[in-house]
């Protein structure tokens, strides 16, 4: 994927405007995502390797939020499964637009991959097709609050038994010393990766009121109450964490 850099916060705006996911964004998202989500690498890979566990024959694995694709990229890397299809579903016409080609380039690159779908649509609204995998990688935390059980409940209805969903997201701390100690470490992962003050202070105001993390209690009770037999934590770097979440 193309790599050009982020420097959508680099000058001073007079009103920083809600996050979008817009051709602005979408441009320069690989590099934007990778530089303020630590540990987003080693999901994404590791999301393929865990779907192959979890792949059936006949199913669907579903992208939800799939933004440039690179979770669907990884699932086609890594499952080889018999008649899977890949869905991958995103509400941003940038976002699916750039994710289409992505996947014709990988298409092109390498033979017998699995078939991928790319849908513009709201992920609330879809009619799921039975599904052996769902991933909702850093997804779950855009959608809004009052939406999110529902969602899950519809997921959970149609993962197949053995199936699994890959849950990934920024996490919130109830207790303080951790919220502050996680806040100040991931600034400074984003210092380390070359952002400015104004940068991290702006960006954080883009998106306070558009993302909104929830703590690991939360994310347990929620998937509890929408059926979800077993919840584990695979991986957590700073206040970044993925669950695989079993019906
Ligand atoms: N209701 C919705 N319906 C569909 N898509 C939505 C909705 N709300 C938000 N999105 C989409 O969810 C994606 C979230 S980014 C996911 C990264 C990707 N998974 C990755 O592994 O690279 C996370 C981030 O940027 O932190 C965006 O593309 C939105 O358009
Ligand atoms: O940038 C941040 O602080 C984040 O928490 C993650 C993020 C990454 C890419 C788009 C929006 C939010």
């Amino acid at each position: 994927m193309k790599q050009t850099p982020d420097r959508i916060y680099a000058s001073p705006q007079e009103q920083v405007a809600d996050f979008v996911f817009n051709e602005a964004v979408v441009r320069v998202f690989p590099d934007m995502i990778k530089r303020s989500v630590p540990g987003y690498p080693t999901i994404v890979e590791n999301l393929g390797v865990i779907a192959g566990q979890f792949a059936q024959q006949h199913s669907a694995l579903y992208d939800l939020g799939c933004s440039l694709g690179a979770v669907s990229q990884a699932l086609r890397r890594h499952v080889q499964v018999e008649d899977c299809r890949v869905i991958a579903v995103d509400n941003s016409s940038a976002m699916v637009e750039r994710c289409r080609e992505y996947l014709h380039a990988q298409d092109s690159m390498f033979q017998e991959l699995l078939p991928v779908e790319v849908v513009e649509a709201d992920i609330c609204r879809l009619d799921f097709r039975p599904a052996s995998v769902v991933a909702l990688n850093f997804t779950l935390q855009f959608i809004p609050r009052e939406q999110r059980l529902d969602l899950l409940t519809r997921i959970r209805r149609a993962l197949l038994p053995g199936g699994a969903l890959i849950l990934s997201e920024k996490l919130r701390f109830a207790d303080d010393q951790e919220q502050a100690l996680l806040t100040d470490l991931h600034i400074a992962f984003k210092r380390a990766n070359g952002y400015s003050e104004l940068e991290i202070a702006q960006k954080r105001s883009a998106i306070e009121n558009v993302m909104k993390p929830d703590s690991l209690e939360e994310h347990r009770a929620r998937l509890a109450e929408a059926g979800f037999s077993k919840v584990v934590p695979w991986f957590q770097c700073l206040n970044f964490a993925s669950l695989i979440a079993l019906p």
